[in-house]
């Protein structure tokens, strides 16, 4: 009763059929021109309630949020990720006291271990450097910059999480790298919404079990970094993140916490996950925008060119004085819409949105997408243009309604190292290379390939160096 409006659903399927697997976004977009900004669907037999702009977002995850915080248990991406099942991690943990616990642990540690401080600038520069030797060994030439920029946001995390990096070539980094890839293939395709709509195909072997099975290789893998560092630990002086998580352990015993190795090597997981894909696929979309928009890289360079005159490498506080940059990453972000649907979420308890009444257990769909490009939100909705995010006098503003990272106390929360990184890496390949759409390139397509996380369709690009004191 009083559920939001939506299409009729058929039996099983649902409302798929109606949806383009492909990329949903255009109808999403078009339900909500239909049905208004909260409506309903069926993906096959499971209500879900989509939440589009910015009014609906703010009501459900940060005036309600205790209401709006869950997520939703039993869907593939669950049984495929989380491999003990008393041990989800972060990201796909239901909203409760051993969430809040887990997620606090998480920033602290992050905090603690660099962000804003020196050790996590120099961990991004250093990964920035690794990028450069590649690309200077490819001036004047086409390549594709996918792995380039995937394997530099493994590394940074990596660093993180276990204090180390590798080759590109590394078998660990090609197993993380490849999983992360073929998994959000697989949960996010066709498969994956077939297993979610038809529990009675679960158990056959259909492909979407190639997801389970490199879930539960990369579960050993984490159980053996995790024993390797056990065995040059010492307790109370932490080198990283696996440390400051064994501390903890140690410092609670038995407390009844949620506190477990398993904890942690699904928090591995998590971390890695999520920070490796959406930054990289952030950085893909930024370089695919700044070649295509000669004119723009052009005025970042002479802004970093003035702001960092005699210095050697930027920092994160060089931000502060390059406000069209500062423009320039926010829009690029805005566009790229990384993580468009953002982590579905899930009701805690009955509760309405914009005057509906939703029941306790609906799966909730955050569509970030629709706030990201709604008009009245922004100056220039659907250019890519970083006038959005200057105001008259020219100084870095940003609205209310640029949610890449989600709202509320689900946001996520790798935000700070994310925005380190795309800072820090953008500014020092502008710096140093200009960045250029090869001539047999023709038209860019800037629509991405829908996922959990969206990446721009593969692309080359070329640079040349430039001829700053630096070079
Ligand atoms: C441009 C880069 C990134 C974007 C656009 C992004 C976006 C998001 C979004 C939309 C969510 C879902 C929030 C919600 O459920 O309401 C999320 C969650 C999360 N992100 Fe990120 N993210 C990025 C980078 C990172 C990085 C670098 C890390 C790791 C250090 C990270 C770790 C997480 C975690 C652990 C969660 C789950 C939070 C929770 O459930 O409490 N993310 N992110």
């Amino acid at each position: 009763k009083n559920f939001p409006p939506g299409p009729r659903a058929f039996p099983i399927l649902g409302n798929l059929l109606e949806l383009n697997l492909e990329s949903p976004i255009a109808d999403f977009e078009k339900l909500a021109k239909r049905y208004g900004n909260v409506y309903s669907l069926f993906i096959g037999p499971r209500p879900v309630v989509v939440l589009n702009g910015l009014q609906a977002m703010k009501e459900a995850l940060v005036n309600k949020a205790a209401d709006f915080s869950g997520r939703p248990q039993d869907l593939m991406v669950n049984h495929a990720v989380i491999v003990k099942a008393h041990a989800p991690g972060v990201v796909l943990a239901d909203y409760n006291p051993a969430w809040k616990e887990q997620r606090r642990f998480g920033l602290m540690t992050l905090r603690n271990f660099g962000l804003g401080k020196h050790s996590m600038e120099q961990n991004i520069l250093g990964q920035t450097r690794r990028i450069i030797k590649v690309l200077e060994q490819s001036v004047g030439e086409s390549m594709d910059p996918k792995l380039l920029f995937h394997n530099a946001a493994s590394n940074i995390i990596c660093q993180v999480l276990f204090a180390k990096e590798f080759d590109y070539e590394d078998e660990f980094m090609k197993f993380f790298v490849g999983l992360f890839h073929e998994t959000s293939k697989i949960i996010n395709g066709r498969w994956g919404m077939i297993y979610d709509s038809m529990p009675m195909v679960r158990n056959l072997p259909l492909p979407f079990q190639r997801a389970f099975q490199l879930f539960k290789a990369s579960h050993e893998r984490r159980l053996e970094v995790l024993a390797e560092n056990k065995k040059t630990r010492v307790p109370f002086k932490p080198r990283h993140f696996i440390d400051c998580y064994l501390d903890e352990l140690d410092k609670r015993g038995d407390d009844g916490s949620s506190f477990s190795e398993d904890q942690l090597c699904a928090f591995l997981l998590d971390l890695h996950f999520a920070g490796t894909d959406t930054t990289a696929n952030t950085m893909l979309a930024a370089f695919l925008y700044l070649m295509n928009y000669p004119q723009i890289q052009e005025r970042c360079q002479q802004e970093i060119d003035k702001v960092m005159d005699g210095k050697d490498e930027a920092n994160f506080e060089d931000r502060h004085q390059m406000p069209y940059m500062q423009a320039v990453i926010h829009e690029i972000q805005r566009m790229a819409n990384t993580v468009p649907l953002s982590v579905f979420h899930c009701t805690t308890k009955d509760t309405e949105v914009m005057g509906y009444s939703i029941p306790r257990g609906t799966t909730i769909i955050p569509n970030l997408s629709s706030v990201l490009s709604e008009e009245g939100q922004w100056k220039i909705p659907h250019e890519f243009n970083p006038e959005n995010f200057l105001n008259e006098k020219g100084e870095f503003v940003k609205p209310e309604a640029f949610m890449p990272f989600a709202t509320g106390p689900r946001m996520c929360l790798g935000e700070g190292l994310a925005r380190m990184e795309l800072f820090l890496i953008t500014v020092t390949l502008l710096r140093r290379f200009k960045f250029i759409w090869p001539e047999d390139a023709g038209k860019p397509d800037f629509t991405p390939l829908f996922g959990t996380t969206q990446t721009p369709k593969p692309y080359s690009v070329k640079v040349q160096l430039r001829n700053n004191e630096q070079n």
